[in-house]
């Protein structure tokens, strides 16, 4: 990759001498889209990353009324961070209204909390918007302590590991295209299902907040992509619930739905063109946007290898994926 174009949580140029020292003690491999990815409290992580959990870990005080999305990378951040904005701002940014995701690609509405910890220990959320709403990749065992201790809401939303996985493998493709040119689909496949990709283990990830979930259900909400494609009013509603924003009978969703679909935001100027401030192309977030799609990509037996690792890991949870 042209080191202009090299997104910032791949970029090692403003590690800490501390986050050296760190890195140096843990397990490091081979990665696919980094030359060298690193285990930090059980997931693979970048090196920028790492300083960024470190900072976010030790700086981030949430609020009791902040909203945290969290996800898996490709299992819908995107529609999530446009949906939840479009929701929980609803009655300041009226849909009717020139709204705000008409103008500006959901990354740049919904800070990504880890992300913009990598370059500084000191980031500002100021200028959001009230309740603030925040997104987060990480664990729930890695999460700020504030997060877990104060009364702040959690999102969380998996996606079948199969259309995830492909659906990453794409984006990886689109990022880095002469690194993963070469790179085969089986390897790849391999090192997901080992939990050596960045984010994993993808399984250890979900199951955590499966069972936070079921534990707690009034401090974390689990949604799937799934649902939320078969049924996006009835989901929505739901979020809006727990968040403490319900609809009143009088209320439409169905508008709130639309300006969100990946129909209407993948042909906003805004997501189609230029990049974030990252330095991820606007429209690399939007490829297909459907479920079952990995039937393009993964052969039977890939697909298969994946559908073994998720029986195995999910068996006894309650934990099912449809497709
Ligand atoms: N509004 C929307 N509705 C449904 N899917 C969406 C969406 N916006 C983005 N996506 C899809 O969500 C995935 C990206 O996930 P994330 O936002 O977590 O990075 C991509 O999946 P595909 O690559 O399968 O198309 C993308 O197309
Ligand atoms: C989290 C991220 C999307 C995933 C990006 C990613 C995916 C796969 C990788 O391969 S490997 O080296 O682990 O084998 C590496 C990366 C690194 C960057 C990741 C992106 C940062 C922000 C996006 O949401």
């Amino acid at each position: 990759m042209e080191s202009s174009s090299v997104p910032v949580y791949l970029k090692d140029e403003n590690l800490t001498q501390e986050t050296r020292d760190l890195l140096s003690s843990l397990p490091s491999e081979k990665g696919w889209l980094v030359s060298q990815m690193y285990q930090f409290e059980g997931i693979w992580q970048t090196q920028a990353l790492v300083q960024g959990i470190v900072n976010c870990q030790k700086h981030f005080e949430a609020n009791d009324s902040d909203v945290i999305l969290a996800t898996l990378a490709k299992s819908g951040t995107t529609w999530l961070k446009a949906l939840l904005f479009a929701l929980i701002h609803r009655h300041k940014f009226p849909v009717s209204g020139k709204h705000p995701l008409l103008v500006t690609n959901p990354h740049s509405l919904v800070p990504y909390l880890e992300g913009d910890y990598c370059s500084s220990p000191e980031v500002n959320f100021a200028e959001l918007p009230s309740p603030r709403l925040m997104q987060t990749h990480l664990t729930q065992h890695s999460l700020p302590v504030s997060i877990k201790s104060s009364s702040c809401k959690i999102i969380y939303c998996c996606r079948n590991p199969k259309d995830m996985f492909v659906s990453i493998w794409h984006f990886g493709r689109k990022l880095a295209p002469e690194k993963t040119a070469e790179y085969p689909i089986e390897t790849a496949v391999a090192a997901f299902c080992k939990g050596k990709f960045i984010g994993g283990p993808f399984w250890d990830h979900v199951l955590e907040y499966w069972y936070e979930s079921l534990k707690n259900p009034n401090k974390v909400l689990f949604v799937t992509y799934e649902e939320l494609k078969k049924q996006t009013e009835v989901e929505v509603k739901r979020i809006a619930e727990f968040i403490g924003c319900g609809f009143t009978a009088e209320e439409e969703v169905s508008e709130i739905v639309k300006l969100c679909s990946f129909e209407s935001l993948s042909s906003l100027e805004v997501n189609r063109q230029g990049k974030l401030p990252n330095g991820i192309e606007s429209n690399a977030f939007f490829r297909k946007g459907e479920t079952g799609g990995w039937r393009d990509t993964l052969s039977e037996s890939l697909a298969d290898v994946i559908d073994r690792t998720t029986e195995q890991k999910f068996g006894g949870s309650g934990l099912k994926f449809s497709s």
